[in-house]
């Protein structure tokens, strides 16, 4: 017992009982704090004058976003590899009186992603507000999908998060001030039979990581966002949906409602978001519950197969082109 004593009147030990107070501390704090910003409506930030750039601003939400962010006074930076639509993008944001400036940029090419980095740098100057948005999806069954397409998908929507944040990262560094926004999905938080699924951990696995090297380097002024979206009616995921009787009570998302809640959530820098709120809950189960418990559950709600007529739809699409082709 005399040991005991020793050991637990000894300095480090003492270190660590002050240590685990204050972590218990902070817990409390940071629990009490997110229940009373769930009620209260958060502080948003100003961004005026901010350069912000925006991947896949070509796309539905990717122009929403643009224009979102154009609203707020932020200068953009658009990128897409379909140089006409995000032209279309630059277009309606100049509409609004707003400096866009877009480059056409294939997110799957390391450095194509760095020699536009450059160029922005050179041309326009420093990002400090990233918006990592692109995504593609193959949605073919596993064996049917060509070994190209399933690594396109871990390159846009996995690798290039790395790529844009190393080419990005530094001026924010520099500057301590700069966001970093990953879009990844409700399915990088649980799954469902799809290509995509292991792509969007991987973007939330990203968020996380670099989220948390920030913190362990005391760069309190760069922030980050991660979006978690259900399905959002982009045609994107065209065919994708659940049980016919549970549809209407999560319907597919709006495009313009899920930017607009991404936007509060990036403008309180919030750290997380899932659209709907609804969302929350099949990321807690599947953490809390047993596998079987979830396969059940997924079972009844029409998650497991929810794919299916995604799959064939983008199966009638492509016989469809390979009949016009031949
Ligand atoms: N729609 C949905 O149901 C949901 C979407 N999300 C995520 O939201 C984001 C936006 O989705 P959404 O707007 O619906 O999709 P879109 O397909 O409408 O937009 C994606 C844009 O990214 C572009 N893009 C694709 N590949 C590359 C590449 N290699 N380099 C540069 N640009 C590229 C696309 O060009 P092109 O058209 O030429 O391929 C397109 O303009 C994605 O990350 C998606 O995963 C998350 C949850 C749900
Ligand atoms: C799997 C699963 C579900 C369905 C989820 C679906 C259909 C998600 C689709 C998301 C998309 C298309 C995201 C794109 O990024 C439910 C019914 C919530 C219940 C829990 C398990």
């Amino acid at each position: 017992s005399l040991l005991i004593l020793r050991l637990c009147c000894s300095p480090g030990t003492m270190i660590v009982l002050v240590d685990l107070l204050l972590m218990l501390i902070d817990l409390t704090f940071s629990i009490l704090t997110a229940v009373i910003q769930t009620f209260l409506r958060p502080r948003l930030k100003c961004i005026d004058g901010e350069l912000c750039l925006i991947t896949g601003a070509g796309g539905a939400l990717g122009r929403l976003f643009a224009l979102e962010f154009a609203k707020e006074g932020a200068r953009l930076v658009l990128w897409d590899c379909n140089a006409t639509a995000n032209e279309r993008t630059a277009e309606l944001v100049r509409e609004l009186g707003v400096e866009a400036h877009a480059y056409t940029v294939d997110l799957s090419e390391r450095r194509s992603i760095y020699q536009a980095a450059d160029r922005v740098r050179a041309e326009v100057g420093d990002v400090s507000i990233l918006v990592n948005n692109a995504g593609v999806v193959a949605g073919r069954r596993l064996l049917d999908c060509p070994d190209e397409l399933l690594e396109r998908t871990l390159l846009v929507n996995c690798h290039a998060l790395f790529w844009m944040t190393k080419a990005f990262l530094p001026q924010m560094k520099a500057k301590n001030h700069g966001h970093i926004v990953t879009i990844a999905s409700a399915l990088g938080l649980f799954s469902t039979a799809c290509d995509y699924c292991a792509s969007k951990f991987g973007a939330v696995g990203f968020h996380e990581s670099l989220t948390h090297e920030l913190l362990a380097e005391d760069l309190d002024g760069i922030k980050t966002t991660l979006v978690c979206p259900y399905i959002v009616d982009t045609g994107m995921f065209a065919g994708c949906e659940i049980r016919k009787e549970l549809k209407s009570l999560i319907p597919p998302l709006q495009p313009l409602y899920t930017v607009q809640q991404s936007m509060k959530a990036i403008l309180a820098e919030q750290q997380m978001i899932c659209i709907p709120r609804l969302m929350y809950i099949p990321f807690l189960s599947r953490a809390l519950l047993p596998w079987e418990a979830n396969v059940a559950t997924y079972r009844f709600m029409g998650g497991d197969k929810c794919m299916l007529p995604f799959i064939k739809n983008v199966e009638m699409k492509s016989s469809n082109g390979n009949m016009k082709s031949s």
